[in-house]
């Protein structure tokens, strides 16, 4: 089977992305599997920048071309936040304290001020090739309190209106079929083949 290589050690993201990829006839390879030391510090201020940061770290250190994911939620009645600082905004990858977070500085804000959007910022970068970024949204609501299971970060206290329940009452292939991160893949499938030889 073809391998693409994904620049995370998330584990969530990584069961996103094999939902996505199986189909398209890849195995997801991720950072644990090939560089399980190299720690990529996030410095950019925009998904892009950070997406283009670990895209180009990892593809320069293996010679390979890599895919990267740099993702987050955007609360509208918090200006936008936690967006790039998502991953790190109550403590670093904790994300219970994430979600408790957001939970309390919604307190009291009514249900339809409480709209909110996944954002998914993916880069392609590699040997002779141009990096390249596509990015994918989801829109949603913010619950009042958790529901649901499965997924990872944020996907409890978020509901999808369109299905009628929240990303984490969601498997891994329906979440895919409407999420940020599916979003995004679709717009690069097209070039996938081509460039993935
Ligand atoms: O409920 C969620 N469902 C999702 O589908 C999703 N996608 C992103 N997020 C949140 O945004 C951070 C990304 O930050 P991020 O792009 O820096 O990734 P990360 O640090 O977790 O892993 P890496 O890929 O950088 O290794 C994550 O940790 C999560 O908090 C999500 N939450
Ligand atoms: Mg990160």
């Amino acid at each position: 089977m073809k391998q693409v290589v994904i620049a995370t050690k998330n584990k969530g993201k990584a069961k996103d992305f094999e939902a996505l990829f199986t189909p398209l006839g890849f195995e997801v390879v991720t950072m644990f599997d090939v560089a399980p030391n190299l720690e990529i510090e996030e410095t950019g201020t925009t998904f892009e920048e950070n997406a283009i940061l670990k895209a180009e770290t990892l593809a320069s250190t293996l010679g390979k071309i890599v895919i990267a994911d740099d993702s987050g939620l955007a609360v509208d009645a918090l200006g936008g936040e936690p967006g790039v600082y998502s991953a790190r905004y109550a403590g670093d990858h904790d994300d219970g304290a994430n979600i408790v977070k957001v939970i309390e500085k919604l307190r009291g804000v009514p249900d339809s001020e409480r709209t909110a959007r996944f954002c998914c910022a993916l880069a392609i970068a590699g040997p002779n090739i141009e990096t390249k970024t596509v990015f994918g949204t989801c829109e949603g609501v913010i619950l009042h309190e958790k529901q649901g299971t499965n997924g990872f970060g944020y996907d409890p206290i978020f509901f999808v209106p369109s299905l009628g329940c929240s990303m984490a009452e969601l498997t891994p292939d329906e979440k895919g079929k409407i999420s940020h991160r599916g979003n995004a893949i679709r717009k690069l499938a097209m070039e996938l083949p081509n460039i993935l030889k």
